[in-house]
């Protein structure tokens, strides 16, 4: 229980009707959600405008509404609190009433298109093998010390975000790494956190649908680098052509990580093969079991955030060497008769394009590379095309099926994606719906040593078909079939 005065401390107010020196239970952005002595904030969505749960609520026992517009009736009871935008005030009053624990604690956030799983898990790994008891925010899960939390986002709303923050202070927790998505930042469900640091992975091509326009999404992005306080460290990828923008017009100490320009932290492919990538880093020599150049991105981002965060240099070398891949990011399975089986959340168009070079340039024999994607429904459709056209180039037989399809036909989207195949690739590709017999299908044309990718859903044990969730596990499924065979 708080007071709501010291609730709104650093909320920007335009007005105020009621008395703010009252007691809060509970924030609430949500009616379905509201107990007695509650505090809704009313926000304006793309599909409902909570404004119009205000009513709801109160009978609920809502004592105190933070809005955009007081509504035409107002109570005696009841406080009302008008601000400019609910969802930055949602996130300080988030913050206020869990006892500001990003300050409690080192909070680094990872944002980019790709990568950001894998950065904040590994760095949640070392740390913890380094005996330090850290936090991971994720889109797989939501890690306090050794206990695991399911999430629904990549980076969650303001209340569970400093509600997972609180209970990690209160378990001292020392250091939390959080993916900091574009629809967090520009719904601000970050906004009043307190970051110790932030670091940059890439930006390539992914929700045009929520952001219209690249250099939206890409502005998006910055503001992260924007707000961050001139005390924490802002690290980027010098070889990303964003990378120095997202610098811009930071007050944060500056640090830049890179393979090919000048940087901090510099490293060099030496091997890259499938048992793992040899790389040169500040001219010492290392081996890791994560595969392809895109993962020796995310180690140097790893590596330059560990040594800012005040790890020895050799000891941070020793830790990466012990790190193992991130579940659903290349997880791979051979078959008793020599098929490689390749899971990877490769859900983006660079992404994909990356996990096939990747493929292409560690095979040794002349294996066939059968890859097994879809798209996701609701989402960016500007991607689908695309993907199809990287999957046919790179492979010699492409399977096209359904990613999760949500409230769209699937059938409609295999279209989408079938637009973008060029026509000497016609023959390589077939479009099988069901995601299950799609896999099936991949498994039985496999011949010894064939790779098989199954890309997009990675560490996903869902499906979503409609409304409705039903178990899948690529991995699983695969191992499966590839044993029985
Ligand atoms: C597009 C998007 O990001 N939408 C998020 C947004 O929903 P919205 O704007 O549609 O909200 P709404 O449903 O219209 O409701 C408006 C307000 O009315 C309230 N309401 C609504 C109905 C009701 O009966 N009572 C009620 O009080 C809602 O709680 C909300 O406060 O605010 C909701 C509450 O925080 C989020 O759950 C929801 O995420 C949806 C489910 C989603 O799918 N988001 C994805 C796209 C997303 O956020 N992805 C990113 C990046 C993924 C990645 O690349 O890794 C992520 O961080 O996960
Ligand atoms: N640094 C990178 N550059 C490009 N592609 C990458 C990079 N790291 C990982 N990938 C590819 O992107 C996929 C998703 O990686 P990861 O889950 O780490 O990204 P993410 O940014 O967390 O994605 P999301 O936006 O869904 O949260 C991986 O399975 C891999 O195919
Ligand atoms: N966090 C991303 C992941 C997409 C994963 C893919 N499997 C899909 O469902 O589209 C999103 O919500 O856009
Ligand atoms: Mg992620």
């Amino acid at each position: 229980m708080k007071s709501l005065k010291d609730i709104l401390s650093q909320v920007e107010i335009k007005s105020i009707k009621g008395s703010a020196e009252i007691d809060i239970i509970q924030v609430s952005f949500d009616s379905r959600d509201i107990v007695k002595g509650a505090l809704y904030v009313a926000q304006k969505g793309l599909l409902f405008d909570g404004h119009t749960f205000i009513d709801e609520v109160i009978s609920k026992g809502a004592v105190a509404i933070v809005c955009q517009e007081f509504p035409k009736e107002i109570l005696d009871h009841i406080t009302y609190v008008l601000v400019q935008n609910s969802q930055r005030a949602l996130a300080i009053i988030a913050s206020n009433f869990y006892g500001n624990p990003s300050r409690k604690l080192k909070l680094v956030g990872v944002t980019g298109t790709n990568g950001k799983t894998t950065v904040a898990t590994q760095l949640y790994n070392l740390f913890q093998l380094d005996g330090k008891k850290s936090g991971l925010i994720s889109t797989i899960s939501i890690k306090i010390g050794k206990e695991v939390f399911g999430t629904t986002h990549t980076t969650p709303d303001s209340i569970t975000i400093n509600k997972s923050l609180a209970k990690m202070v209160e378990e001292d927790v020392e250091y939390c790494f959080m993916e900091v998505s574009s629809h967090g930042i520009h719904q601000s469900r970050t906004a009043g956190l307190v970051f110790e640091g932030g670091i940059f992975t890439n930006l390539t091509h992914d929700h045009l649908d929520y952001h219209k326009t690249f250099s939206e999404y890409r502005d998006v992005k910055k503001r992260f680098f924007d707000e961050l306080p001139k005390e924490a460290f802002a690290l980027t990828n010098a070889d990303d052509k964003n990378g120095m923008v997202m610098l811009q017009n930071t007050n944060a100490n500056q640090y830049t990580y890179a393979l090919k320009t000048v940087a901090d932290f510099k490293g060099k492919i030496l091997e890259n093969q499938f048992s793992g990538l040899v790389l040169s880093i500040d001219g010492q020599e290392l081996y890791t079991k994560l595969i392809g150049e895109f993962n020796a991105y995310n180690l140097l981002a790893i590596y330059g955030a560990a040594i800012l965060l005040g790890i020895e240099k050799i000891e941070v070398l020793r830790l990466i060497s012990m790190l193992k891949n991130v579940d659903g990011r290349f997880q791979y399975t051979i078959s008793p008769k020599g098929v490689i089986a390749i899971v990877d959340y490769a859900h983006t168009p660079d992404a994909l394009k990356n996990v096939l070079e990747t493929i292409n340039s560690i095979r040794t024999n002349n294996e066939n590379v059968i890859t097994v994607v879809g798209c996701g429904g609701d989402r960016d459709k500007e991607k689908r095309p695309k993907m199809a056209s990287i999957a046919t180039q790179l492979s010699n037989q492409v399977i096209l099926t359904s990613d999760n399809p949500r409230t769209e036909d699937p059938v409609e989207i295999l279209k989408d994606m079938e637009q973008g195949v060029a026509p000497e690739h016609y023959k390589k590709y077939v479009t099988i719906t069901d995601r299950f017999q799609a896999i099936k299908t991949a498994c039985q044309m496999a011949e010894e040593n064939d790779i098989i990718l199954i890309a997009g859903k990675g560490h996903e044990t869902y499906q979503i078909l409609g409304k409705t969730k039903i178990d899948f596990d690529d991995f699983k499924i695969a191992k499966e079939l590839l044993n029985q065979s």
